[in-house]
């Protein structure tokens, strides 16, 4: 494999490679139990993943490159190191002789958002790259380039609801009831490591992990558990970001909403619904007059 490049022009021809959703995930609770000695925080979280995404294309070779197109494209043009280029990297340092390619990633996810846009990217990668050079899912060079990548790429490689604990390296599947969901971010970028240092937790500190059950029988059950364990990062990002305070009362103003609330580090919040036309209503409801902010209707699970 050799250097990178990343370029956003001209569009590729139609690519005739490989291909994989980059779902959002979505933090249902995020519950901060400690501070590590260097810095990163210990979490328990339950975590789901929506039916919208980016979407990224492999077409092996020898060069590794990143091609940008897609809504969200322009703006990450300009950046530095892309996610997916840093997960491959990842493993190509660990599974000699990898044959790489050029990605093509479809942007359509808000960038900075809590909803792990760069994460699903990283590990769309990381599968397609596993498919191109036929290693097995549960090779644990991937499982360790996704978590040298970041934090939440392990989640996001499993890519089903689970229980993701630790800085992210713990992931336990469990399966969530399917629900109705809005996805709103107004478009107000928000760090992940300035939203855990606004949170203020002394080094060495602990929490008591909350219980998590191993299933859930119905979304009554699983909604009664998620109201109880609330994201702990929402108050410190609400100071960073005090638009959420809108987009919650937006998404509260619907009488069918079960759930409202903030995913990650911020700024998108989610709400859940027993259905999708449920959520579509809302989601019509909540982008009229608001032209500036993103808003999905789609599914959970
Ligand atoms: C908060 C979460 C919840 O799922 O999601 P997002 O809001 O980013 O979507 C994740 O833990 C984010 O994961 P990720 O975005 O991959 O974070 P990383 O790149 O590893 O770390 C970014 C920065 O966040 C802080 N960080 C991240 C994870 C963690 N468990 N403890 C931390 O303290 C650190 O300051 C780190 O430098
Ligand atoms: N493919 C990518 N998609 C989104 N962000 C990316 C990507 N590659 C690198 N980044 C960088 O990663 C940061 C975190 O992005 P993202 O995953 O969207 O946010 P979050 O961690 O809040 O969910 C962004 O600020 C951006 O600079």
């Amino acid at each position: 494999m050799s250097g990178p490049a990343q370029s956003r022009l001209p569009p590729p021809p139609a690519a005739a490679g490989l291909r994989e959703r980059a779902p959002a995930k979505v933090n249902l609770t995020l519950r901060v139990v400690g501070r590590r000695a260097d810095g990163y925080h210990e979490l328990a979280s339950v975590v789901g993943f929506a039916g919208t995404g980016d979407r990224l294309e492999l077409e092996p070779g020898p060069e590794l490159a990143l091609v940008l197109r897609g809504p969200g494209g322009a703006a990450l043009a300009g950046e530095g190191d892309n996610l997916v280029l840093r997960a491959a990297r990842e493993l190509a340092a660990r599974v000699p002789g990898l044959t790489a390619g050029r990605f093509v990633l479809d942007k359509r996810l808000p960038v900075a958002a809590g909803i792990g846009g760069g994460s699903a990217d990283a590990a769309a990668a990381l599968r397609l790259l596993a498919r191109a050079n036929v290693l097995a899912p549960d090779d644990p060079r991937l499982a360790a380039a996704a978590l040298a990548t970041g934090s939440d790429v392990p989640v996001c490689l499993a890519g089903v609801g689970a229980l993701m604990a630790g800085r992210g390296e713990r992931v336990t599947p469990l399966a969530l009831p399917r629900f109705g969901m809005v996805l709103v971010n107004p478009r107000v970028p928000v760090a992940t490591g300035a939203v855990f240092a606004a949170l203020g937790l002394a080094p060495g500190a602990h929490r008591p992990a909350p219980a998590v059950p191993a299933a859930f029988a119905g979304r009554d059950e699983a909604l009664a558990f998620l109201r109880g364990e609330p994201n702990d990062l929402e108050e410190p990002a609400r100071r960073l970001a005090p638009v959420l305070a809108e987009v919650e009362a937006a998404l509260q103003a619907s009488e069918e909403v079960r759930l409202v609330r903030m995913s990650g580090s911020g700024a998108t919040m989610f709400a859940l619904y027993d259905d999708c036309r449920a959520a579509a209503r809302a989601a019509r409801r909540v982008a009229a007059g608001r032209p500036g902010w993103w808003v999905k209707s789609t599914v959970l699970g």
